[in-house]
């Protein structure tokens, strides 16, 4: 099977908040983020597999610190895991200073699944080639979190 590297699908997304992307208690609403994240998730899925894509799950959602009017928010997005038909994408999200320093904001782990013209899931043609130590902890990690994933998904629906 081939493989692409992680460097291949690597995906950043900036946003300068705007007043419609600010909620009542002056904030950047959640919901928006979650939008952004979800967009640069699916496209590096998609520069992975090469394949319409759908998110199945996202989890491991955190929201670490607040945005504000006029920051400087990027998202960066990319795979830790392929399987079968799918595959986890790790997103990043910071608030950049003027120093050009990165205050991190959120973590996202997404599951994306490959689909076929039908919108049945179909295996991805390519692997993920690994190519240093953090990510191959990336990957081991990935696989302990499909693992709970299952045990959670017995639990609830
Ligand atoms: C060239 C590039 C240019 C770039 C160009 C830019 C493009 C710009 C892109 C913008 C991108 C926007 C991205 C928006 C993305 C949406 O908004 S998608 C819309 C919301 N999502 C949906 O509608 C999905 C609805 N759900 C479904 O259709 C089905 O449940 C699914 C996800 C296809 C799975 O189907 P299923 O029959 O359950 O399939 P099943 O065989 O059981 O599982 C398939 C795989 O999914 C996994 N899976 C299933 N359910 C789950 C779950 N809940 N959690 C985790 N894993 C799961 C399974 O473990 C399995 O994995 P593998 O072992 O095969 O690796």
């Amino acid at each position: 099977m081939k493989k692409k590297r992680v460097q291949d699908s690597i995906t950043e997304q900036i946003h300068f908040l705007k007043y419609e992307d600010i909620n009542g208690e002056g904030r950047l609403f959640g919901g928006q983020l979650v939008s952004w994240i979800d967009e640069v998730a699916g496209t590096v899925a998609k520069r992975h597999a090469a394949t319409p894509i759908t998110t199945a799950s996202i989890d491991n959602l955190q929201f670490k610190s607040a945005a504000y009017l006029n920051d400087l928010v990027v998202i960066i997005g990319h795979v830790t895991y392929v399987g079968n038909t799918s595959m986890e994408v790790r997103v990043d999200s910071y608030v950049e200073g003027i120093d050009g320093l990165r205050r991190p904001i959120n973590r996202a782990f997404l599951t994306l699944v490959a689909l076929d013209d039908n919108q049945l899931p179909i295996p991805i043609p390519y692997g993920l080639l690994i190519e240093n130590e953090i990510q191959q902890l990336e990957w081991d990690n990935a696989k302990k979190r499909i693992d709970l994933r299952k045990h959670r998904q017995k639990e609830a629906f």
